[in-house]
């Protein structure tokens, strides 16, 4: 037994130990090892559930296996061969290493491709401009910025914008990380005095694609590197494609010149998909599978999972799941049955004063006792009408009640604060932006 079919028997072991008969026969004895490195494991399953599933549930205790027992975390990496792909396939570990390769090189997901993004009315104008980054990199849109809520796709679609630059361009050299791995690369090359090679990963590429960028905040050195490394790409005319939860404006402690120069180029939100884009994402996604779901199952399912599109596939993947485990088909009322308990987690329960009092104190870092308080200074105000607003809009509360619970404040305190902020709302965009991520922590 090689040393990669050895781990494999000890972690599929230990797997067995821990989970349940079927949890096992259903999700890990599809699965086989293709390829074991220094500090990476490829694996392949037979279909993009088992992967998510892996990815989801047991890439974990393959780190911590592999760390405890081998002093190193063996990163695992999925690769999807369908079980009808020949035995020879399955078996060529060279061809899936080389696949595999050819993605780690950039750090791409498979997955992340246009061909597998749906396009709705919510997202049509990102992807719009995603395609014409692809038509002229570092020219048209540079850099260009997609913001929006979590789960909605920035990371697809920024990764589906690496592989079509590469498919036009093999030649193209593409660098896909997210800030924190950013952050991470630049401090290990201080402590290993490997800057040089770090400016190198960084800058000698024509594509460079940061994905989190909020998580820049607060980084003083890292930002002022990153500045550098957008510089020298941006006047190389090398595209630069960034994401994040929220408009740089309001990262909280990002440098003003990294935020004016984000505006450079063009920003585009992503917003939450309507019924028609869930169930068209719904139906994608079964027929990358290759699963027959009728209509009415994909309308049940995405009627009632509304929040993001990753808790959308998490839905279709429980309800595949059941209907294998249980040995049933797959239709509406079975579909009702997987999801119960997880519809029923996510019965709303009423948003209060105070943990919107709470959020809002997070969100501008001004202390709940002041927004509850007399003080009038620009900054306090602005949170204080800010909570009043979503007060109003987010519970039941007359204006008197809402004018108690914020420090006993008149109640025609509370009706000038919730007007001026809906008209503000429409001209300011900035605004717009904070109520909606206000509104997305509330809910
Ligand atoms: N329009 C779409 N069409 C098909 N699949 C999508 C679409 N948008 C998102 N997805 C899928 O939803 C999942 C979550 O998307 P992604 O990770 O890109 O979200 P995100 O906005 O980057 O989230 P986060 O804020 O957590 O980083 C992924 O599996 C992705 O493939």
């Amino acid at each position: 037994m090689d040393e990669k079919e050895r781990f494999w028997h000890e972690i599929t072991t230990y797997l067995k130990d821990i989970l349940s008969l079927t949890s096992y026969t259903t999700w890990v004895e599809p699965a086989s090892v293709t390829r074991l490195g220094n500090q990476s494991i490829s694996i392949a399953v037979p279909n993009s559930l088992t992967k998510s599933y892996w990815e989801r549930h047991l890439a974990g205790y393959i780190l911590q296996y592999s760390l405890e027992n081998y002093g190193v975390e063996y990163e695992p990496t999925f690769i999807i061969v369908p079980e009808d792909e020949p035995e020879s396939l399955r078996n060529k570990p060279d061809i899936l290493a080389s696949d595999n390769e050819y993605f780690s090189d950039s750090q791409l997901n498979p997955n992340y491709t246009f061909e597998n993004f749906v396009i709705g009315e919510d997202n049509k104008m990102a992807g719009g401009a995603a395609l014409a980054v692809c038509d002229g990199p570092g020219k048209t849109y540079n850099p260009f910025l997609i913001y929006g809520g979590v789960g909605l796709g920035k990371t697809h679609l920024m990764q589906a914008i690496g592989h079509e630059i590469k498919r036009k361009n093999p030649a193209a050299k593409i660098k896909y990380a997210t800030s924190e791995s950013f952050v991470n690369d630049f401090i290990t090359s201080i402590q290993n005095g490997s800057q040089k090679e770090f400016r190198e990963m960084y800058r000698n590429i024509d594509v460079l694609l940061i994905d989190d960028i909020q998580f820049l905040s607060k980084k003083d050195a890292t930002q002022e590197e990153f500045f550098h490394t957008f510089n020298a790409l941006y006047n190389n005319e090398k595209q630069i494609v960034l994401t994040s939860d929220r408009l740089p404006n309001n990262i909280d402690n990002l440098e003003e010149r990294l935020i004016s120069r984000f505006k450079w180029g063009l920003s585009t939100d992503i917003t939450p998909p309507d019924l028609e884009t869930r169930i068209a994402i719904l139906r994608k996604k079964a027929s990358s599978d290759r699963l027959d779901i009728s209509s009415e199952t994909l309308t049940y399912i995405a009627n009632n999972v509304d929040t993001n599109i990753r808790e959308l596939e998490g839905a279709l993947m429980r309800v595949i799941a059941f209907a294998a485990i249980e040995g049933r088909d797959i239709n509406s009322n079975l579909a009702a049955e997987a999801l119960s308990n997880m519809l029923g987690d996510n019965e709303k329960k009423p948003i209060t004063v105070s943990e919107i009092i709470n959020q809002v104190s997070r969100f501008y870092q001004i202390s709940g006792e002041a927004i509850k308080g007399k003080k009038r200074t620009k900054d306090i105000v602005h949170a204080r009408q800010v909570g009043m607003y979503l007060a109003r809009e987010l519970t039941e509360l007359s204006f008197p009640k809402i004018g108690d619970e914020f420090g006993k404040k008149n109640h025609t305190t509370v009706i000038h604060a919730y007007e001026k902020i809906a008209d503000n709302l429409d001209e300011d965009d900035e605004l717009k932006d904070q109520l909606k991520q206000l509104k997305q922590k509330l809910s």
